[in-house]
C-alpha cells in the first residue's frame, strides 16, 4: 500500500483532459439535457453514446485507454419507462462494447436529466500533456472538423431534415471518433502536446499555446474542413468558420509533433498539418486572403 498522501501521488491535477493520479488517467465529463443533448433531437441512444465519447475523447486526448467508469444519472421525472431502459441499456451497451467496466455510480431524479461520467484509463506510455507544445513542431488535426457545428445550426434552424445534410446532422447528435487515436500517437513515439476538440478550434488552440508557454500560427487553407459543414455552409449562406473555428464537439484531436503528415503516416498516423508551434504567446491564422489574425478563444462556453 502506498503510503504517500494523495496529493505527493498525484501527478497532474486539475487543467488538462485528465488528472493522473497512481498511473490511472481520470476525466469527467457531463451531458445535460436541453445544455448537451434534447430527446426531441436526439435518441436516448445517441445521447448517451455522445457522453460516452465525450470522456473516452479526454481519455484518447492524454493517450490512453478507458478502462473503468463511474456512472451518475439523473432522471428526469417525466422520461417514461421506456426512456429509462433505453438510456440503461445504452450506457450498459457502450462500456462493454469498449471494454470499460462500469464499477459505480449514483441515481437521483430531478426535473431535468442528466449525464455524469466519471472516467479512468490507462496511458499506453509517456502520457500526452497540453503543456507538451514545442517551437519547431508541426500542429496536427487527427480529423476533418466542423461537421458537430453545422449539425447543431441545422437543428437550431430548423433544417435538420433537409437531407443533403444528414452527415453533419448525425456526426452532431452522435460523433463518430476513432478511440484509439491518441494511444497510436504514443505508441507511434510522438511526445507533443494534445488537447481534444470539445470546445472549438480556437478555443482548444489557445488552451494548447497557454500550458505550452509557446505561440501557434495556423494556415486557414489548410484545415480540413468536414464536407458536410462546406455544403451546409453554401446551401445556407453561412460563414464556415463558425462550424469549424467556433463550434465544439468534434471530439477529434489536435496535437504538435515534430513530424510532417509523410513522416507520421509512415509511423501509421494519418493526420493533417494545420501549422506551427513558435516561440511566444497566443495564437494567430493566416487567412485565406493572407492577412495576419489574432485567434481568441470564442469557442462554446457554458458560462
Ligand atoms: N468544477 C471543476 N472543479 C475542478 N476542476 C475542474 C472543474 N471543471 C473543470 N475542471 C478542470 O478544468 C480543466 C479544463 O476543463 P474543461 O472542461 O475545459 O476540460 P475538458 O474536460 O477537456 O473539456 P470538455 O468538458 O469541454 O470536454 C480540466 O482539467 C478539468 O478537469
Ligand atoms: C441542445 C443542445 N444545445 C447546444 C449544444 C451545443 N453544445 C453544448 S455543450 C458544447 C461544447 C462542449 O461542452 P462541454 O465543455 O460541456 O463538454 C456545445 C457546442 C448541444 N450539443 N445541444
Ligand atoms: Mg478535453
Amino acid at each position: 500500500m502506498d503510503k504517500a498522501s494523495p496529493s505527493e501521488r498525484l501527478w497532474l491535477g486539475a487543467g488538462d483532459d485528465c488528472a493522473i493520479f497512481d498511473g490511472w488517467l481520470v476525466t469527467k465529463d457531463m451531458s445535460a439535457e436541453n445544455s448537451h443533448f434534447r430527446l426531441d433531437w436526439s435518441s436516448p441512444e445517441q445521447a448517451v453514446e455522445k457522453c460516452i465519447v465525450s470522456n473516452v475523447s479526454d481519455i484518447s486526448a492524454m493517450g490512453g485507454e478507458a478502462a473503468l467508469a463511474l456512472l451518475g444519472i439523473c432522471v428526469n421525472k417525466n422520461w417514461d419507462a421506456s426512456v429509462r431502459a433505453r438510456i440503461a441499456e445504452a450506457f450498459s451497451k457502450g462500456f462493454s462494447k469498449r471494454g470499460i467496466s462500469l464499477i459505480g455510480g449514483d441515481i437521483v431524479s430531478a426535473d431535468e436529466g442528466l449525464f455524469s461520467i466519471t472516467m479512468l484509463g490507462r496511458a499506453v506510455g509517456k502520457p500526452l500533456l497540453r503543456s507538451g507544445a514545442k517551437p519547431g513542431e508541426t500542429v496536427f488535426v487527427s480529423s476533418p472538423i466542423g461537421a458537430s457545428g453545422a449539425g447543431l445550426w441545422a437543428f437550431l434552424h430548423g433544417k435538420q431534415e433537409d437531407a443533403e445534410i444528414q452527415d453533419v446532422v448525425s456526426e452532431h447528435l452522435c460523433p463518430k471518433i476513432d478511440e484509439k487515436f491518441g494511444a497510436n500517437l504514443v505508441h507511434a513515439g510522438i511526445s507533443g502536446g494534445c488537447v481534444d476538440l470539445s470546445d472549438g478550434l480556437s478555443s482548444e488552440l489557445n488552451h494548447l499555446a497557454l500550458s505550452s508557454g509557446v505561440k501557434i500560427r495556423i494556415e486557414e487553407s489548410k484545415i480540413p474542413v468536414h464536407p458536410g459543414a462546406v455544403r451546409l455552409s453554401e446551401k445556407y449562406g453561412v460563414d464556415v468558420r463558425e462550424f469549424w473555428l467556433r463550434g465544439g464537439e468534434d471530439y477529434r484531436l489536435l496535437f504538435t509533433s515534430d513530424d510532417t503528415e509523410e513522416t507520421l503516416r509512415e509511423k501509421g498516423v494519418s493526420a493533417y498539418a494545420v501549422g506551427h508551434v513558435l516561440e511566444g504567446s497566443g495564437v494567430e491564422m493566416i487567412s485565406r486572403t493572407g492577412s495576419v489574425e489574432r485567434i481568441c478563444a470564442a469557442g462554446w462556453s457554458h458560462l
